[in-house]
């Protein structure tokens, strides 16, 4: 084997992959270092297989509103089964793709767990692998909070591989992941509850939106307990037991925890201390993406940069770029459209608070008139009259129009300007436009 590299990034993840491919694309000679999938989490235990779920769990809970209005004869069940080997042959197909690409681009891929050893050298099963330019792209994994019994519960990466349905979970945390959880497996017809420790759901969102996505959870069905840190899992005749307080205990099939995520860092190994991390423990990097290491770069989960897809896929271009191509800037942060997939998603761009959205409005939608239980719909608009910088919108659809959004933001219209396009009647998108 070759052990010396123009660039050597390590980790197969949307980062690091999408760092290789275009690295190797303006001509440098690259390797890929993956210890486990190729695809890492948003392929294998994130993104993919839990919009996969998202996409039965919406078909369930649209069409469960119709039945139980009367509409609809009895409500469809999920076949777990063949939703499970449906997923599987997705995911086997996405890996096998990246492996091809990989290989049509001239990366070579090397499937081993990969440590830094010195200042540009990096060691694999006692083989040392040499390039001026490392790149960490080793994402992140799930986090359980410190407490009695945290080893019952289950994190994201177990609920992701269930392969049949428990009667009833409580999930801890009332993030991204927790929130989608609970909305995905509500709607498959699972008893949920959800603990957070704060005194609302989405704290990522701006209040509005979130309050309406919390509101559509318990209309749900979803019990919410929020500003509560639960103290202990314990095993019980047939199940578990999460204890919420010394009066509180809720009996239950499944615990899950959805506490949070932290970056992996082991690949650092004896360099870790010259390498400075950010408050949040993520590894600090400056407009190069280089870390405090010279000659060492970051990208993806593991960086102090947003932990979306989008980003790591984008930063990875980005570094490659300015490495090895033409100088290219980061894409600011504030034109990342975002979605937690609820029922109905809750989508934002801009990064609104309650201080800055100027204009809002929570409607009930169309088919609130045909199902019995509509979700509301909310609209929220950032910035000031004369330059909109944000959008906030819950409903329906909300993950696609908010990329759109994203798109318009670019150019900053004023509201007045809105007015000069005209959205499609009957929608939520025509309200905005007004
Ligand atoms: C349940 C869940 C749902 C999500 N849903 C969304 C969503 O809908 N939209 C969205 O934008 N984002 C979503 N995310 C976030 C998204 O998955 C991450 O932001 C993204 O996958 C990060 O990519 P990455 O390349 O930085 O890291 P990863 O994808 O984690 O890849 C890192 C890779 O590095 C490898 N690695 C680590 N250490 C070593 C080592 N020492 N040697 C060799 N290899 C190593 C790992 O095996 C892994 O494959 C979700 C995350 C989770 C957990
Ligand atoms: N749709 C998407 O784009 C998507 C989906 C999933 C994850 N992600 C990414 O993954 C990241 C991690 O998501 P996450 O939901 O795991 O983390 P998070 O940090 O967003 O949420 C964790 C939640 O758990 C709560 N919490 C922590 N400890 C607790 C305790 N002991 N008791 C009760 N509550 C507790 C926190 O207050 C917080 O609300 C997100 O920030 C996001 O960037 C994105």
């Amino acid at each position: 084997m070759d052990t010396e590299y123009d660039a050597i990034v390590i980790g197969g993840g949307s980062a690091g992959l999408s760092f290789a491919r275009h690295a190797a694309g303006l001509g440098r000679k690259v390797a890929l270092i993956e210890r486990a999938e190729l695809g890492g989490t948003c392929v294998n235990r994130g993104c993919v297989p839990k919009k996969m779920l998202w996409t039965v769990a919406d078909a369930l809970h649209r069409g469960a509103g119709l039945t139980r209005a009367g509409l609809l004869g009895p409500a469809p069940q999920v076949d777990m089964e063949r939703l499970c080997a449906a997923r599987g042959a997705k995911l086997d197909g996405i890996r096998q793709s990246y492996r091809e690409t990989l290989h049509e681009a001239g990366v070579r891929l090397i499937e081993d767990s990969a440590r830094l050893t010195a200042p540009g050298e990096v060691t694999i099963s006692g083989q040392r692998l040499r390039a001026p330019r490392i790149v960490l792209a080793t994402g992140g994994h799930p986090i359980k909070p410190e407490m009695e019994g945290a080893h019952l519960a289950c994190d994201s990466d177990a609920v992701l591989n269930w392969t049949a349905l428990p009667r009833s979970m409580a999930i801890i945390g009332g993030g991204y992941i927790g929130c989608e959880m609970a909305a995905i497996h509500a709607a498959m017809g699972v008893r949920v509850t959800l603990v957070t420790d704060t005194d609302r759901v989405l704290n990522e969102f701006s209040e509005k939106a979130a309050r309406v996505g919390q509101a559509n959870m318990t209309a749900q069905g979803i019990r919410i307990v929020t500003g509560c840190t639960p103290e202990a899992v314990r095993e019980a005749e047939d199940g578990l037991e999460l204890v919420l307080d010394a009066e509180t205990t809720l009996r239950v099939d499944q615990v899950v925890a959805a506490t949070g995520r932290a970056p992996n860092l082991e690949a650092l190994g004896d360099m870790a201390e010259r390498v400075s991390l950010t408050e949040k423990g993520v590894l600090k990097i400056d407009a190069a993406f280089e870390t405090s290491l010279p000659g060492l770069h970051a990208v993806g989960d593991c960086a102090d940069r947003l932990p979306l897809t989008p980003v790591a896929s984008s930063d990875g271009e980005t570094l490659a770029q300015q490495l090895f191509g033409a100088h290219r800037e980061p894409v600011d942060l504030r034109h990342v459209a975002t979605t937690a997939f609820v029922l109905p998603p809750v989508g934002e761009v801009g990064q609104p608070s309650a201080e800055t959205i100027f204009e809002e409005a929570t409607l009930a939608p169309l088919s609130a008139a045909l199902r019995a239980d509509a979700p509301q719909n909310y609209w929220g608009l950032g910035g000031a009259e004369t330059e909109i910088t944000s959008v906030s919108l819950v409903a329906e659809g909300a993950h696609e129009a908010i990329g759109w959004a994203a798109q318009m933001l670019l150019h900053r219209p004023d509201r007045k300007s809105m007015q000069r396009a005209l959205g499609v009647h009957p929608s939520t998108s025509e309200e905005i436009m007004g």
